[in-house]
């Protein structure tokens, strides 16, 4: 579903040019949920705005979905970010003009896959049913984080990337989201790529990479 190939990318810096990804070479299967570890700074949401396309790098190849991403031009790119790769923040980004309800169905309205009865199931799943009247000011950090969940997996997107998506809440409220949000992200058919500090977090995935010097390793358990 994701595929990293010697990929490169060196940043301009104040000093002269900084190496952040020295050749990475990854796979994440259809499916399968993959921590992200490394150290502030390390280059993990490089990493992941290279995969969402948002990036170039300067070597290397990178595929999504069966297609190589520095063939696509902007137009398929659009499109690759509308339906395919779906992006879960710190900061929640939801539209503050559209109700909860609009925002749940905001991705999947784009790309014309609506679909009521995982609707259904997402909201009752986020506990959400009782909010999709309001508009996102009017919920706590922790409702506006499940809505931002469930708008990224209505429309099933084959590939998830998260950075830190339980970032904002306390340790007890984020064990608990993780754990549903590992478990719709199953239930939607989706692979994840998620960027973490947290082993506990990492914990919930299936297996766990740890970028070190520009390079990806298997982390220890
Ligand atoms: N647009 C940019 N221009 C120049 N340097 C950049 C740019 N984006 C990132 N960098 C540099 O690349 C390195 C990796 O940054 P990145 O944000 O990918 O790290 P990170 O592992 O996600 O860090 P954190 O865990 O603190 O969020 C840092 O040294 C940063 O200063």
């Amino acid at each position: 579903m994701l595929r990293f190939d010697g990929v490169v990318k060196r940043y301009a810096q104040p000093e002269g040019e900084v190496t952040v990804l020295a050749g990475v070479d990854l796979a994440i299967a259809p499916g399968e949920a993959v921590a992200l570890l490394g150290e502030s700074g390390s280059g993990k949401s490089t990493l992941l705005h290279l995969a969402a396309g948002l990036d170039a790098p300067d070597a290397g190849r990178i595929e999504v979905g069966g297609q190589t991403l520095s063939m696509l031009d902007e137009r398929a790119l659009a499109a690759l970010r509308r339906g395919t790769v779906s992006l879960v923040f710190q900061q929640f980004h939801l539209i503050g003009t559209l109700t909860v309800a609009d925002n749940i169905r905001f991705q999947a309205a784009l790309c014309d896959r609506l679909d009521p009865a995982f609707e259904a199931e997402l909201v009752e799943r986020l506990g959400l049913g009782a909010q999709l009247d309001k508009y996102p000011h009017q919920l706590s950090g922790g409702q506006q984080q499940r809505v931002a969940i469930a708008r990224a997996l209505l429309h099933r997107p084959p590939l998830v990337l998260a950075d830190e998506p339980t970032g904002n809440l306390d340790e007890r409220s984020s064990g608990a989201v993780m754990a549903l949000f590992r478990e719709l992200v199953q239930a939607a058919g989706s692979a994840l790529l998620m960027v973490t500090h947290s082993h506990g977090m990492a914990d919930y995935l299936d297996r766990r990479l740890w970028l070190h010097d520009g390079r990806l390793q298997h982390a220890p358990g």
